[in-house]
């Protein structure tokens, strides 16, 4: 596709999407502002866009597609900025918040002046914040939630799906109010519980100071979120906050019920409490393919000597098997480590694991 694509906010998100519409459209013209001058830079430094901008109001009047890729308050204001200005005859603005609800209520104002915003919200990304962090395929595989105005016409959708093609995501409408109630459940709640796992562990900090080394694990995996971006999380909170009360109250009274069947010392139950929620959630079918896309893990019970892990990602490389990301469980340091790769397809898991097998004397397994 040819054409100018304006993207506002160049951090993990909006610099993500210029590296996919620009490996899928290298003759488009990607402009790129930033309130902050050194994303901007890093931006054109690692191909995310092709241009910085220098008026943005300009940019914007002569733009095909805007990308709104800041956190939501700001792209409320944004949205109202616009409203002020003239845009070209077809085009569209977008945005990619984790909310949609209030999202589209400020978008009437764009909406009332015959412009087209169709919200949208890729359900991937990362605790990590910042263009450093974007990487092109971020949402491969993922739902991309769209949320069309009232007047948008298949046309106008398919423009936007069309330069989100190098996404490689997966276009799903959905109904602003249905959006920040699923999204409520699935991704603002959990935060706030990932959170609050961290702040237990802080209470008793300083008088158990082991606590904080020995909380692998469990711990690491539930509370990774815990380290994005507040205030990122702090608009989306308020931007959801009726829905995430909500969702907190259901979760305290379930947590009585927790500690009704602990005081009733009561095996069946609480046998049944983790029986219940494992058999469900093997079936979800984020595990088998991924809403937000999970890493494809593979395990690898190594030994612990100099040069293992070199050793193992040189055995891949020669393969080409790509992998995004590996660590060392943490274990005793008298027993044998098990390193966990992550991968981005399924199909570079099983490759990854076929060749680990042929090559070493390591058991390999997934879980
Ligand atoms: N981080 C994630 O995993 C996901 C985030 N989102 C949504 O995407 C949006 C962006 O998130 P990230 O890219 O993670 O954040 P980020 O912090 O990496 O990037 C946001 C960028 O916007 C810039 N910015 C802030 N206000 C601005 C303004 N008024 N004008 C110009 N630039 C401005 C910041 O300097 C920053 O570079 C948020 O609304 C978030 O809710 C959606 C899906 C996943
Ligand atoms: O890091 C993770 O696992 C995330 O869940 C990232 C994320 C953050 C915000 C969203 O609206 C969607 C995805």
């Amino acid at each position: 596709m040819k054409g100018t694509a304006v993207i506002v906010g160049l951090g993990l998100i909006g610099g993500s999407i210029g590296l996919a519409i620009l490996q899928e459209n290298p003759d488009a013209e990607v402009i790129g502002f930033d309130s902050k001058e050194k994303e901007i830079r890093l931006a054109k430094a690692m191909n995310a866009i092709t241009y910085e901008s220098t008026d943005l109001k300009q940019e914007i009047e002569r733009a095909d597609v805007v990308f709104l890729c800041t956190p939501v308050f700001q792209t409320e204001k944004l949205i109202e900025q616009i409203a002020e200005w003239t845009m070209k005859p077809g085009a569209i603005i977008t945005d990619v918040g984790s909310t949609k609800k209030r999202i589209m209520h400020k978008a009437k104002r764009l909406t009332d002046k015959g412009f087209t915003f169709i919200g949208g919200h890729p359900m991937a990304g990362s605790h990590k914040s910042g263009v450093a962090a974007s990487k092109v395929f971020l949402f491969e595989n993922a739902f991309y939630l769209l949320t069309p105005g009232p007047n948008t016409t298949e046309n106008q959708l398919g423009e936007l799906k069309r330069w989100l093609a190098g996404t490689k995501a997966k276009f799903l409408l959905v109904d602003p109010d249905e959006h920040d109630e699923i999204t409520g459940m699935v991704s603002h709640f959990p935060h706030i519980v990932a959170s609050s796992l961290v702040h237990q562990v802080k209470k008793v900090h300083s008088t158990q100071p082991l606590i904080s080394r020995l909380a692998a694990g469990g711990f690491r995996d539930l509370s990774r979120i815990a380290s994005s971006d507040p205030v990122m999380w702090r608009d989306i909170t308020l931007h959801n906050v009726d829905v995430i009360k909500k969702l907190l109250k259901g979760w305290q009274q379930e947590m009585d019920q927790v500690i009704k069947i602990l005081d009733q010392k009561d095996e069946e139950g609480i046998f049944q409490y983790f029986n219940e929620a494992k058999q469900f959630r093997d079936n979800m079918p984020i595990l088998q393919k991924g809403a937000i896309p999970s890493f494809y893990d593979l395990f690898v019970d190594i030994p612990d000597y100099p040069g293992i892990i070199s050793e193992i990602t040189g055995l891949l490389a020669k393969e080409k098997i790509s992998i995004v990301n590996i660590r060392i469980m943490e274990t005793r340091e008298d027993i044998y480590g098990v390193l966990t790769i992550s991968f981005q397809t399924d199909e570079d898991r099983q490759r990854g694991e076929a060749c680990l097998r042929a090559t070493t004397p390591y058991e390999v397994f997934m879980v």
